[in-house]
Protein backbone atom coordinates (compact mmCIF):
# COMPACT_ATOMS: atom_id res chain seq x y z
CA UNK A 1 0.00 0.00 0.00
CA UNK A 2 1.54 3.50 0.73
CA UNK A 3 0.70 6.87 -0.30
CA UNK A 4 1.79 8.47 -3.60
CA UNK A 5 3.47 12.00 -2.92
CA UNK A 6 6.08 14.30 -4.50
CA UNK A 7 5.64 17.78 -6.06
CA UNK A 8 4.43 19.36 -9.81
CA UNK A 9 5.80 21.79 -11.97
CA UNK A 10 3.35 24.36 -12.84
CA UNK A 11 3.29 25.71 -15.34
CA UNK A 12 5.76 23.70 -16.51
CA UNK A 13 9.10 25.11 -17.75
CA UNK A 14 9.78 26.60 -21.28
CA UNK A 15 12.72 25.87 -23.66
CA UNK A 16 13.30 29.29 -23.08
CA UNK A 17 17.15 30.72 -21.88
CA UNK A 18 16.01 31.79 -18.51
CA UNK A 19 13.71 28.30 -17.82
CA UNK A 20 16.72 26.12 -19.25
CA UNK A 21 19.61 28.15 -17.07
CA UNK A 22 17.88 28.22 -14.23
CA UNK A 23 16.60 24.25 -14.40
CA UNK A 24 20.72 22.97 -15.58
CA UNK A 25 22.18 25.52 -12.10
CA UNK A 26 19.13 23.47 -10.15
CA UNK A 27 20.41 19.89 -11.63
CA UNK A 28 24.06 21.06 -11.03
CA UNK A 29 23.28 21.29 -7.42
CA UNK A 30 21.16 17.96 -6.88
CA UNK A 31 24.13 16.60 -8.44
CA UNK A 32 26.55 17.95 -6.28
CA UNK A 33 24.63 17.61 -3.07
CA UNK A 34 23.97 13.27 -4.02
CA UNK A 35 27.48 12.92 -5.82
CA UNK A 36 28.83 9.68 -2.94
CA UNK A 37 25.44 8.89 -2.54
CA UNK A 38 25.02 5.62 -4.17
CA UNK A 39 20.93 5.51 -4.15
CA UNK A 40 21.41 8.63 -7.10
CA UNK A 41 22.55 7.55 -10.36
CA UNK A 42 23.42 9.59 -13.44
CA UNK A 43 21.93 8.36 -16.35
CA UNK A 44 22.80 9.98 -20.35
CA UNK A 45 19.40 12.18 -19.70
CA UNK A 46 18.48 12.27 -16.50
CA UNK A 47 19.07 11.38 -12.92
CA UNK A 48 17.36 8.53 -11.36
CA UNK A 49 16.69 7.86 -7.58
CA UNK A 50 16.74 4.01 -7.10
CA UNK A 51 14.26 3.90 -4.20
CA UNK A 52 10.39 3.65 -4.24
CA UNK A 53 9.20 4.06 -7.99
CA UNK A 54 12.99 5.41 -9.19
CA UNK A 55 11.84 9.48 -9.88
CA UNK A 56 13.47 11.11 -12.45
CA UNK A 57 14.83 14.40 -12.94
CA UNK A 58 15.97 14.72 -16.89
CA UNK A 59 18.60 16.81 -17.88
CA UNK A 60 16.01 18.44 -20.49
CA UNK A 61 14.43 20.73 -18.02
CA UNK A 62 10.77 21.57 -20.19
CA UNK A 63 10.05 18.24 -20.24
CA UNK A 64 9.93 17.94 -16.44
CA UNK A 65 6.21 17.58 -14.70
CA UNK A 66 6.64 15.66 -11.39
CA UNK A 67 8.86 13.95 -9.22
CA UNK A 68 7.17 11.53 -7.00
CA UNK A 69 7.04 7.71 -5.80
CA UNK A 70 4.93 5.89 -3.53
CA UNK A 71 5.90 5.87 -0.01
CA UNK A 72 5.95 3.06 1.51
CA UNK A 73 7.76 -0.44 2.89
CA UNK A 74 11.34 -0.70 4.10
CA UNK A 75 12.68 2.49 2.19
CA UNK A 76 9.39 4.64 2.31
CA UNK A 77 11.21 6.97 4.63
CA UNK A 78 14.33 7.30 2.48
CA UNK A 79 11.98 8.06 0.16
CA UNK A 80 10.05 10.77 1.28
CA UNK A 81 13.45 12.00 2.23
CA UNK A 82 14.68 12.66 -1.14
CA UNK A 83 11.37 14.29 -2.05
CA UNK A 84 11.64 16.92 0.80
CA UNK A 85 15.07 17.24 -0.06
CA UNK A 86 14.61 17.60 -4.13
CA UNK A 87 11.25 19.89 -3.39
CA UNK A 88 13.44 22.56 -1.49
CA UNK A 89 16.32 22.75 -3.64
CA UNK A 90 13.86 22.92 -6.26
CA UNK A 91 11.76 25.95 -4.50
CA UNK A 92 14.29 27.81 -4.65
CA UNK A 93 14.91 27.95 -7.95
CA UNK A 94 11.66 27.83 -8.85
CA UNK A 95 9.43 29.30 -6.37
CA UNK A 96 5.99 28.70 -6.07
CA UNK A 97 5.78 26.85 -9.50
CA UNK A 98 6.81 23.72 -7.46
CA UNK A 99 3.30 22.28 -5.54
CA UNK A 100 3.45 19.83 -3.20
CA UNK A 101 1.28 17.24 -3.12
CA UNK A 102 0.40 14.03 -1.71
CA UNK A 103 -2.70 11.25 -2.10
CA UNK A 104 -4.38 12.27 1.23
CA UNK A 105 -3.55 15.67 1.89
CA UNK A 106 -5.21 19.26 0.93
CA UNK A 107 -2.93 19.61 -2.14
CA UNK A 108 -3.99 17.52 -5.13
CA UNK A 109 -1.31 16.82 -7.75
CA UNK A 110 -1.42 19.27 -10.89
CA UNK A 111 -0.98 16.58 -13.97
CA UNK A 112 -2.92 13.20 -15.34
CA UNK A 113 -1.03 10.25 -14.88
CA UNK A 114 -1.03 9.75 -18.23
CA UNK A 115 0.23 13.10 -19.16
CA UNK A 116 3.23 12.57 -16.84
CA UNK A 117 4.24 9.11 -18.41
CA UNK A 118 4.32 10.63 -21.68
CA UNK A 119 6.58 13.35 -20.17
CA UNK A 120 8.65 10.50 -18.12
CA UNK A 121 9.02 8.23 -21.70
CA UNK A 122 10.22 11.42 -23.67
CA UNK A 123 13.09 11.64 -21.07
CA UNK A 124 14.63 8.62 -23.03
CA UNK A 125 15.46 10.66 -26.18
CA UNK A 126 16.96 14.05 -26.28
CA UNK A 127 15.28 16.14 -28.82
CA UNK A 128 16.57 17.97 -31.88
CA UNK A 129 18.54 20.97 -31.07
CA UNK A 130 16.08 23.86 -31.71
CA UNK A 131 16.64 27.70 -33.24
CA UNK A 132 14.22 30.15 -31.98
CA UNK A 133 12.95 32.51 -34.35
CA UNK A 134 13.37 35.70 -32.34
CA UNK A 135 15.12 37.08 -29.22
CA UNK A 136 11.90 37.01 -27.06
CA UNK A 137 11.19 33.18 -27.61
CA UNK A 138 14.96 32.78 -27.10
CA UNK A 139 14.98 34.20 -23.72
CA UNK A 140 11.24 33.59 -22.66
CA UNK A 141 10.19 30.07 -24.60
CA UNK A 142 7.08 32.45 -25.70
CA UNK A 143 6.84 33.26 -29.40
CA UNK A 144 4.68 36.96 -29.57
CA UNK A 145 4.81 36.85 -33.47
CA UNK A 146 2.49 33.88 -33.15
CA UNK A 147 0.76 34.99 -30.32
CA UNK A 148 -0.15 38.61 -32.14
CA UNK A 149 -1.08 36.23 -35.39
CA UNK A 150 0.50 38.10 -37.94
CA UNK A 151 0.86 36.91 -41.05
CA UNK A 152 4.86 35.37 -42.05
CA UNK A 153 5.04 36.28 -45.64
CA UNK A 154 4.39 38.37 -48.04
CA UNK A 155 3.66 37.81 -51.65
CA UNK A 156 6.85 39.55 -53.56
CA UNK A 157 8.31 39.44 -56.92
CA UNK A 158 10.95 36.67 -57.38
CA UNK A 159 13.45 36.89 -60.04
CA UNK A 160 12.73 34.16 -62.85
CA UNK A 161 10.02 33.35 -61.15
CA UNK A 162 7.23 35.78 -61.21
CA UNK A 163 5.38 36.05 -57.58
CA UNK A 164 6.05 34.13 -55.06
CA UNK A 165 6.25 34.16 -51.13
CA UNK A 166 8.91 35.12 -48.99
CA UNK A 167 9.24 35.61 -45.18
CA UNK A 168 8.72 38.82 -43.22
CA UNK A 169 9.83 37.30 -39.41
CA UNK A 170 12.48 34.63 -39.02
CA UNK A 171 10.65 31.29 -38.72
CA UNK A 172 11.09 28.40 -36.53
CA UNK A 173 10.81 24.77 -38.12
CA UNK A 174 7.96 23.19 -38.08
CA UNK A 175 5.68 26.58 -37.98
CA UNK A 176 2.53 26.66 -39.60
CA UNK A 177 3.27 28.90 -41.76
CA UNK A 178 -0.29 29.27 -43.09
CA UNK A 179 -3.80 27.23 -44.08
CA UNK A 180 -6.43 28.06 -46.71
CA UNK A 181 -9.40 26.04 -48.02
CA UNK A 182 -9.40 26.02 -51.81
CA UNK A 183 -11.06 28.26 -54.14
CA UNK A 184 -12.49 24.37 -55.73
CA UNK A 185 -11.36 21.47 -55.82
CA UNK A 186 -11.12 19.35 -59.05
CA UNK A 187 -10.29 15.79 -60.91
CA UNK A 188 -7.48 15.76 -64.06
CA UNK A 189 -10.40 15.21 -66.71
CA UNK A 190 -10.16 14.38 -70.74
CA UNK A 191 -10.43 15.75 -72.91
CA UNK A 192 -9.68 18.92 -72.27
CA UNK A 193 -12.73 20.63 -73.18
CA UNK A 194 -14.91 18.97 -70.82
CA UNK A 195 -12.37 19.79 -68.05
CA UNK A 196 -12.96 23.62 -69.18
CA UNK A 197 -16.21 23.50 -68.66
CA UNK A 198 -16.30 21.98 -65.33
CA UNK A 199 -14.16 24.49 -64.38
CA UNK A 200 -16.24 27.11 -66.31
CA UNK A 201 -19.22 26.01 -64.04
CA UNK A 202 -17.12 25.84 -60.58
CA UNK A 203 -16.26 29.50 -61.24
CA UNK A 204 -19.55 30.18 -62.25
CA UNK A 205 -20.01 29.41 -58.45
CA UNK A 206 -17.75 31.38 -56.46
CA UNK A 207 -17.85 35.27 -55.72
CA UNK A 208 -16.45 37.78 -57.60
CA UNK A 209 -13.74 38.12 -55.15
CA UNK A 210 -12.52 34.71 -55.80
CA UNK A 211 -13.47 34.56 -59.02
CA UNK A 212 -10.41 37.70 -59.59
CA UNK A 213 -8.40 35.51 -56.99
CA UNK A 214 -8.61 32.31 -59.72
CA UNK A 215 -8.00 34.63 -63.25
CA UNK A 216 -5.21 36.32 -61.37
CA UNK A 217 -3.03 33.41 -61.04
CA UNK A 218 -0.42 32.83 -63.28
CA UNK A 219 -1.23 30.42 -66.77
CA UNK A 220 1.79 28.72 -68.32
CA UNK A 221 -0.33 26.71 -70.94
CA UNK A 222 -2.20 29.83 -72.46
CA UNK A 223 -4.41 29.20 -75.87
CA UNK A 224 -7.48 27.51 -76.21
CA UNK A 225 -8.13 26.52 -72.63
CA UNK A 226 -7.36 29.25 -70.07
CA UNK A 227 -9.29 27.79 -67.11
CA UNK A 228 -7.42 24.24 -67.79
CA UNK A 229 -4.26 25.90 -67.96
CA UNK A 230 -4.28 27.97 -64.86
CA UNK A 231 -5.03 25.02 -62.82
CA UNK A 232 -2.92 22.63 -64.66
CA UNK A 233 -0.18 25.63 -63.04
CA UNK A 234 -1.33 25.73 -59.91
CA UNK A 235 -3.67 22.86 -58.52
CA UNK A 236 -1.97 20.95 -55.70
CA UNK A 237 -3.30 17.21 -55.12
CA UNK A 238 -5.16 17.15 -51.97
CA UNK A 239 -3.78 14.30 -50.34
CA UNK A 240 -0.10 12.32 -51.70
CA UNK A 241 -1.69 9.88 -54.37
CA UNK A 242 -5.07 12.09 -55.16
CA UNK A 243 -6.22 12.74 -58.55
CA UNK A 244 -8.42 15.27 -57.19
CA UNK A 245 -6.25 19.32 -57.32
CA UNK A 246 -7.43 21.97 -55.05
CA UNK A 247 -6.71 25.61 -56.60
CA UNK A 248 -5.73 28.05 -53.43
CA UNK A 249 -5.76 32.18 -53.26
CA UNK A 250 -2.24 32.80 -52.10
CA UNK A 251 -0.78 28.96 -51.75
CA UNK A 252 -0.59 29.00 -55.01
CA UNK A 253 1.86 31.67 -55.33
CA UNK A 254 4.23 29.13 -53.26
CA UNK A 255 7.04 28.51 -56.10
CA UNK A 256 9.06 25.07 -56.06
CA UNK A 257 12.24 24.25 -54.89
CA UNK A 258 13.67 20.60 -55.58
CA UNK A 259 15.14 21.44 -51.59
CA UNK A 260 12.14 23.14 -50.04
CA UNK A 261 12.03 25.02 -46.49
CA UNK A 262 8.69 24.15 -46.34
CA UNK A 263 5.93 21.24 -46.84
CA UNK A 264 2.64 21.20 -48.14
CA UNK A 265 0.11 19.01 -47.30
CA UNK A 266 -4.18 18.41 -47.48
CA UNK A 267 -5.73 18.03 -43.85
CA UNK A 268 -9.02 15.99 -44.61
CA UNK A 269 -10.33 17.33 -41.78
CA UNK A 270 -10.20 20.96 -41.65
CA UNK A 271 -10.10 20.54 -45.54
CA UNK A 272 -7.66 22.85 -45.75
CA UNK A 273 -3.66 22.98 -47.89
CA UNK A 274 -1.37 23.45 -44.82
CA UNK A 275 2.35 24.74 -45.01
CA UNK A 276 4.53 24.19 -42.74
CA UNK A 277 7.79 25.06 -42.08
CA UNK A 278 10.57 22.21 -42.25
CA UNK A 279 13.50 23.74 -41.35
CA UNK A 280 14.57 27.31 -40.28
CA UNK A 281 13.31 29.91 -42.52
CA UNK A 282 15.47 33.46 -42.05
CA UNK A 283 13.41 36.73 -42.67
CA UNK A 284 13.38 37.88 -46.01
CA UNK A 285 14.37 34.07 -47.41
CA UNK A 286 11.78 32.50 -50.40
CA UNK A 287 9.57 30.28 -48.72
CA UNK A 288 9.35 26.91 -51.40
CA UNK A 289 7.70 23.52 -51.55
CA UNK A 290 8.08 20.70 -53.66
CA UNK A 291 5.95 20.04 -56.61
CA UNK A 292 7.33 16.85 -57.70
CA UNK A 293 8.59 13.49 -55.67
CA UNK A 294 12.46 14.11 -55.79
CA UNK A 295 14.38 11.70 -58.29
CA UNK A 296 17.66 12.55 -60.16
CA UNK A 297 17.81 16.20 -61.80
CA UNK A 298 16.92 14.89 -65.75
CA UNK A 299 13.69 12.64 -65.01
CA UNK A 300 12.93 15.24 -62.36
CA UNK A 301 13.27 18.79 -64.45
CA UNK A 302 11.51 16.90 -67.00
CA UNK A 303 8.67 16.33 -65.15
CA UNK A 304 8.40 19.94 -63.64
CA UNK A 305 8.62 20.76 -67.52
CA UNK A 306 5.61 18.58 -68.76
CA UNK A 307 3.28 18.70 -65.36
CA UNK A 308 3.53 22.83 -64.68
CA UNK A 309 5.48 23.97 -67.80
CA UNK A 310 8.88 26.11 -66.21
CA UNK A 311 12.65 24.87 -66.15
CA UNK A 312 13.35 24.40 -62.35
CA UNK A 313 16.27 27.13 -61.81
CA UNK A 314 16.54 26.05 -57.64
CA UNK A 315 19.54 25.46 -55.81
CA UNK A 316 19.83 22.17 -56.48
CA UNK A 317 19.34 22.09 -60.25
CA UNK A 318 22.17 25.18 -60.34
CA UNK A 319 24.71 22.67 -58.46
CA UNK A 320 27.72 22.43 -60.42
CA UNK A 321 28.36 19.50 -62.42
CA UNK A 322 30.01 17.14 -60.13
CA UNK A 323 27.64 18.57 -57.23
CA UNK A 324 24.60 17.56 -58.99
CA UNK A 325 25.97 13.76 -59.90
CA UNK A 326 26.45 13.30 -56.02
CA UNK A 327 23.11 14.48 -55.19
CA UNK A 328 21.88 12.75 -58.66
CA UNK A 329 22.95 9.61 -57.41
CA UNK A 330 22.03 9.82 -53.63
CA UNK A 331 18.65 10.24 -55.27
CA UNK A 332 19.15 7.36 -57.54
CA UNK A 333 19.60 5.22 -54.46
CA UNK A 334 17.04 6.43 -52.19
CA UNK A 335 14.37 5.20 -55.22
CA UNK A 336 15.79 2.05 -55.03
CA UNK A 337 16.02 1.73 -51.15
CA UNK A 338 12.26 2.94 -51.39
CA UNK A 339 11.45 0.42 -54.02
CA UNK A 340 13.00 -2.64 -52.10
CA UNK A 341 11.38 -1.17 -48.72
CA UNK A 342 7.79 -1.50 -50.37
CA UNK A 343 8.63 -5.24 -50.78
CA UNK A 344 5.85 -6.70 -48.79
CA UNK A 345 7.04 -10.21 -49.16
CA UNK A 346 10.51 -9.49 -48.10
CA UNK A 347 9.05 -7.95 -45.09
CA UNK A 348 7.47 -10.98 -44.24
CA UNK A 349 10.41 -13.33 -44.86
CA UNK A 350 13.61 -11.21 -44.77
CA UNK A 351 12.42 -8.25 -42.36
CA UNK A 352 15.72 -7.66 -41.21
CA UNK A 353 17.22 -6.66 -44.29
CA UNK A 354 14.26 -4.59 -45.24
CA UNK A 355 14.80 -2.93 -41.62
CA UNK A 356 18.96 -2.14 -42.31
CA UNK A 357 17.65 -0.87 -45.74
CA UNK A 358 15.22 2.06 -43.80
CA UNK A 359 18.46 2.58 -41.36
CA UNK A 360 20.37 3.29 -45.17
CA UNK A 361 17.46 5.15 -46.54
CA UNK A 362 17.25 7.21 -43.81
CA UNK A 363 21.21 7.88 -43.38
CA UNK A 364 20.75 9.15 -47.21
CA UNK A 365 17.91 11.25 -46.70
CA UNK A 366 20.08 12.64 -44.08
CA UNK A 367 22.80 13.63 -46.13
CA UNK A 368 20.65 14.67 -49.83
CA UNK A 369 17.95 16.90 -47.83
CA UNK A 370 20.14 17.40 -44.21
CA UNK A 371 17.49 18.45 -41.62
CA UNK A 372 15.07 18.91 -44.40
CA UNK A 373 12.78 15.49 -44.97
CA UNK A 374 10.86 15.42 -42.51
CA UNK A 375 7.91 14.14 -44.89
CA UNK A 376 10.12 11.18 -46.37
CA UNK A 377 11.30 10.50 -42.68
CA UNK A 378 8.16 10.30 -41.12
CA UNK A 379 7.37 7.37 -44.35
CA UNK A 380 10.33 6.30 -43.44
CA UNK A 381 9.51 5.64 -39.95
CA UNK A 382 6.23 3.78 -40.22
CA UNK A 383 7.98 1.51 -42.84
CA UNK A 384 10.17 0.42 -40.13
CA UNK A 385 7.11 0.90 -38.08
CA UNK A 386 5.25 -1.82 -40.02
CA UNK A 387 7.70 -4.03 -40.21
CA UNK A 388 8.42 -4.35 -36.90
CA UNK A 389 4.76 -4.54 -35.94
CA UNK A 390 4.45 -7.05 -38.42
CA UNK A 391 6.57 -9.46 -36.82
CA UNK A 392 5.14 -8.86 -33.48
CA UNK A 393 7.96 -6.88 -31.97
CA UNK A 394 5.50 -3.75 -30.37
CA UNK A 395 8.57 -1.95 -28.52
CA UNK A 396 10.71 -1.45 -31.65
CA UNK A 397 7.09 -0.84 -33.19
CA UNK A 398 6.31 1.91 -30.39
CA UNK A 399 10.03 3.96 -31.14
CA UNK A 400 9.57 4.46 -34.66
CA UNK A 401 5.58 5.16 -34.68
CA UNK A 402 6.80 8.23 -31.97
CA UNK A 403 9.52 9.20 -34.90
CA UNK A 404 7.08 9.14 -37.56
CA UNK A 405 4.64 11.74 -35.19
CA UNK A 406 7.56 13.48 -34.31
CA UNK A 407 8.37 14.09 -38.39
CA UNK A 408 4.87 14.46 -38.55
CA UNK A 409 3.53 17.22 -36.36
CA UNK A 410 6.92 18.95 -38.26
CA UNK A 411 5.49 19.12 -41.73
CA UNK A 412 1.73 18.39 -40.99
CA UNK A 413 0.77 19.86 -37.30
CA UNK A 414 -0.96 17.69 -34.67
CA UNK A 415 -4.74 17.90 -36.06
CA UNK A 416 -3.53 16.09 -38.92
CA UNK A 417 -5.24 12.77 -39.18
CA UNK A 418 -2.14 11.35 -40.55
CA UNK A 419 -0.53 12.29 -37.03
CA UNK A 420 -2.74 11.38 -34.47
CA UNK A 421 -3.25 8.07 -36.73
CA UNK A 422 0.85 7.70 -35.96
CA UNK A 423 0.29 9.29 -32.48
CA UNK A 424 -2.52 6.34 -31.50
CA UNK A 425 0.05 3.93 -32.99
CA UNK A 426 2.62 4.91 -30.69
CA UNK A 427 0.71 4.46 -27.94
CA UNK A 428 -0.79 1.40 -28.79
CA UNK A 429 1.25 -0.81 -31.66
CA UNK A 430 -0.68 -3.74 -31.30
CA UNK A 431 -3.56 -1.73 -32.56
CA UNK A 432 -1.93 -2.32 -36.43
CA UNK A 433 -3.40 -4.67 -38.53
CA UNK A 434 -0.72 -6.40 -39.39
CA UNK A 435 0.13 -7.17 -35.71
CA UNK A 436 0.33 -10.91 -35.21
CA UNK A 437 1.25 -11.47 -38.62
CA UNK A 438 4.46 -13.33 -37.31
CA UNK A 439 5.73 -13.55 -33.77
CA UNK A 440 9.25 -13.50 -34.83
CA UNK A 441 10.61 -10.46 -33.13
CA UNK A 442 7.91 -11.01 -30.27
CA UNK A 443 8.42 -8.06 -27.46
CA UNK A 444 6.06 -5.72 -25.31
CA UNK A 445 5.82 -2.47 -25.23
CA UNK A 446 7.27 -2.22 -21.80
CA UNK A 447 10.94 -3.76 -23.32
CA UNK A 448 12.23 -0.33 -24.52
CA UNK A 449 15.34 -0.31 -23.15
CA UNK A 450 15.77 2.35 -20.34
CA UNK A 451 18.67 4.35 -19.70
CA UNK A 452 21.00 3.55 -22.77
CA UNK A 453 22.98 5.87 -24.00
CA UNK A 454 22.29 7.57 -27.54
CA UNK A 455 24.22 5.23 -29.60
CA UNK A 456 23.27 2.30 -27.43
CA UNK A 457 19.55 3.12 -28.33
CA UNK A 458 20.01 3.36 -32.04
CA UNK A 459 21.90 0.02 -31.99
CA UNK A 460 19.45 -1.94 -29.85
CA UNK A 461 16.30 -0.08 -32.36
CA UNK A 462 17.70 -1.29 -35.43
CA UNK A 463 18.34 -4.45 -34.46
CA UNK A 464 22.15 -3.65 -34.54
CA UNK A 465 25.18 -6.32 -34.29
CA UNK A 466 22.86 -9.57 -33.39
C1 LIG B 1 2.00 27.69 -58.66
S1 LIG B 1 2.81 28.91 -59.59
C2 LIG B 1 3.75 29.73 -58.42
C3 LIG B 1 3.51 31.23 -58.45
C4 LIG B 1 4.00 31.91 -59.67
N1 LIG B 1 5.43 32.18 -59.57
C5 LIG B 1 3.24 33.20 -59.98
O1 LIG B 1 3.86 34.20 -60.28
O2 LIG B 1 2.02 33.17 -59.89
C6 LIG B 1 3.91 27.92 -60.46
C7 LIG B 1 4.73 28.65 -61.48
O3 LIG B 1 5.72 29.47 -60.88
C8 LIG B 1 6.95 29.40 -61.59
N2 LIG B 1 7.95 28.68 -60.78
C9 LIG B 1 7.72 28.03 -59.63
N3 LIG B 1 8.85 27.50 -59.14
C10 LIG B 1 9.83 27.79 -60.01
C11 LIG B 1 11.21 27.48 -60.06
N4 LIG B 1 11.82 26.77 -59.11
N5 LIG B 1 11.93 27.94 -61.10
C12 LIG B 1 11.32 28.68 -62.07
N6 LIG B 1 10.02 28.99 -62.09
C13 LIG B 1 9.27 28.56 -61.06
C14 LIG B 1 6.65 28.58 -62.83
O4 LIG B 1 6.23 29.44 -63.84
C15 LIG B 1 5.52 27.71 -62.35
O5 LIG B 1 4.75 27.19 -63.39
Amino acid sequence: MGIDAGFDMVPHLSKGAVDQKNWQSFIKVIKERYKNDNLVEVKPNYLMFTVGERPLLPFEGHKFLRFSSKISGSHGKAVEQYIDEVALVARLSFGSRVRRWNEYGDSQAFYSWPEVSDSIESYEQPDEPETPSTIAQFVSGNDPIRELELPLFEIQTIPGKGKGLVARFNIAKGTRILYENPLFTTPNLSPISQMESNIATKLKALSKTQQRQFLSLHNNFPGKYPFSGIVKTNALPCGPSSVIGGIYPTICFINHSCLSNAHNSWNSDIKCETIHAIRYINAGEEITISYDKGGPSDPRRMHLKDAFGFDCNCGVCSLSLPELQTSDARRLRIQHLDDAIGDSDRVMNRPDESLTDCHSLLQLLEEEYRSDADASIARLYYDAFQISITHGDQARASVFAGRAYKSRVICEGEDSPETRKVKNLMDNPAGHRNFGASMRWKTTKGLVPKGLDAGGFERWLWRQGR
